[in-house]
């Protein structure tokens, strides 16, 4: 089965922890639209719930399958947030922000009262970092600001080249919120809490995709079925 059909199967499975009248966090990326597509059917059949969608591409998506909308302001405190995952390993400790919405996915999530990662195998990882950690930062002083990135991923034992991430167009990409993302190829993790702390003392840096102890459960979809891992 390919990676798109799993994705699929990840987001229906997803759709039985939704209960009618929940407040939900909306995900962002291929896998969460699967989940927006598929909550949009049963919203259609007559499912009374309330979305927040975690970038503008998930706004619209929801606005498009039916699905009602709120923010965070007028709804402060979620039931339940289904998202995507670039990696995902034991322990349930996830990088996110592979498509830049990481800063949102992270506020959505901390305000939700549980997480579910929703994925396709390739995901699952035994130690994080083979996918470079996208690091949101401020466009001003972007430059001492990677240098001081790289120096908090060695003081924190992965030392590693960040890149700023750039359009097919060679222009710097920039997230709903304004700002440009670092990619921190570092190969392996071995400290996730330790490089968290340390990225986030970097003047500059407004967020970063590690997600610890954020996620509740992971349906992780396989050639071999779904697996669900809980925290
Ligand atoms: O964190 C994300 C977006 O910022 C996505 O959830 C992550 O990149 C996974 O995307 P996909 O489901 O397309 O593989």
């Amino acid at each position: 089965m390919n990676p798109d059909s799993l994705k699929r199967e990840a987001a229906a499975r997803a759709l039985d922890f939704v209960e009618p009248g929940m407040r939900l966090g909306l995900g962002t990326g291929s896998t969460a639209k699967h989940f927006v597509a598929l909550l949009g059917e049963r919203v259609r059949a007559g499912l009374d719930v309330v979305g927040v969608p975690t970038s503008e591409a998930t706004r619209a998506d929801a606005e498009a399958a039916g699905v009602r909308l709120s923010t965070l302001d007028e709804t402060p405190a979620l039931d339940l947030t289904v998202d995507g995952a670039d990696e995902i390993a034991p322990g349930l400790s996830a990088i996110k922000g592979g498509g830049g919405a990481l800063l949102r996915e992270k506020i959505v999530a901390a305000a939700s009262a549980r997480m579910i990662v929703i994925a396709d195998e390739t995901k699952w990882v035994a130690t994080l970092g083979r996918f470079p950690l996208p690091v949101e930062v401020v466009p001003f002083g972007v430059a001492p600001t990677r240098i001081a990135v790289e120096a908090a991923a060695a003081a924190a034992g992965c030392p590693g080249r960040a890149e700023l991430r750039r359009t097919r167009e060679g222009h710097a990409f920039v997230t709903d919120g304004g700002h440009f993302i670092l990619d921190l190829a570092l190969g392996r993790i071995p400290d996730p809490l330790a490089l968290a702390e340390r990225l986030a003392a970097v003047p500059g840096v407004v967020e970063h995709g590690l997600f610890i102890g954020l996620v509740r459960t992971a349906i992780i979809a396989g050639a071999a079925g779904i697996r669900i891992e809980n925290a």
